[in-house]
């Protein structure tokens, strides 16, 4: 079988409010996309990495890859105005049966443990997210009201998330919904079930300033 890793990492930041778009900062000297290139080509299921990029970040990202020397095979592909499209143009990339995992360039923690459980079980099922539970006790705001969830009854969606070529580029054929915020939404929307692998606390995303600090001192131990 073959495997494919799509990194994302098309989007603007705005949350996270730096000059220098969040998935160049340094984290430990290293650029955050780099260091989660680094997770999917130390996995044993050695994908081909697809990295997706706005077209203007081409060159900004081959002198990178030169300063820092950094010199693991990757195709680059366009980015999209939302991160659907940037899904969509990666997946309609992929010419040969595989499996194929999508993951968020700004997860620079994950581990290499981690993918190889996505793609194992996405073989077996068809696809595999994964996901934790919440530590937090959660409630829902509907109609200015909040009412209490069962805990036990909700997940945390993180990626990577897995699935065959052939349901990913089924699936993204479909017209773009503000409801898709993953591929795991995409992909339900298109009538199949979604199958949830356990997932890593420490697989954060760098979306706010202090998740960058958070993910410094997670290094760091
Ligand atoms: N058009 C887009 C939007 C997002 N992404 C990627 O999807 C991942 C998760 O998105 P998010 O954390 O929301 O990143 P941004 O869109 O960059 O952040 P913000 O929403 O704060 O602007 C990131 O790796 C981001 O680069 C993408 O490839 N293409
Ligand atoms: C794909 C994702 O990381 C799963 O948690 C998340 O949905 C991305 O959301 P964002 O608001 O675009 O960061």
């Amino acid at each position: 079988m073959k495997y494919y890793a799509v990194i994302v990492a098309g989007g603007s930041g705005n949350r996270m409010q730096t000059e220098t778009p969040k998935q160049f900062l340094l984290l430990k000297n290293l650029p955050v996309l780099m260091h989660t290139i680094k997770a999917f080509a130390q996995s044993d299921t050695q994908p081909k990495i697809i990295v997706v990029l706005h077209e203007n970040q081409h060159k900004y990202w081959a002198r990178l890859c030169e300063e820092f020397n950094f010199n693991i095979p990757h195709t680059l592909i366009a980015g999209g105005t939302e991160r659907f499209y940037s899904v969509k143009n990666a997946v309609e990339s992929i010419k040969e049966e595989s499996f194929v995992a999508i993951h968020d360039a700004v997860r620079p923690l994950v581990s290499t443990v981690l993918i190889d459980n996505c793609f194992r079980s996405a073989e077996m099922q068809g696809n595999a997210i994964a996901a934790v539970q919440s530590s937090d006790s959660v409630r829902m705001l509907k109609n200015g009201k909040t009412s209490a969830l069962k805990r036990d009854e909700i997940y945390l969606v993180q990626t990577p998330q897995t699935f065959s070529l052939e349901i990913l580029k089924k699936a993204y054929k479909q017209d773009f919904t503000t409801h898709f915020t993953d591929d795991a939404s995409v992909v339900e929307a298109d009538g199949y079930e979604i199958n949830i692998v356990e997932g890593e606390r420490n697989n954060i995303k760098i979306t706010y300033p202090i998740d960058l600090e958070l993910a410094e001192l997670l290094l760091k131990n």
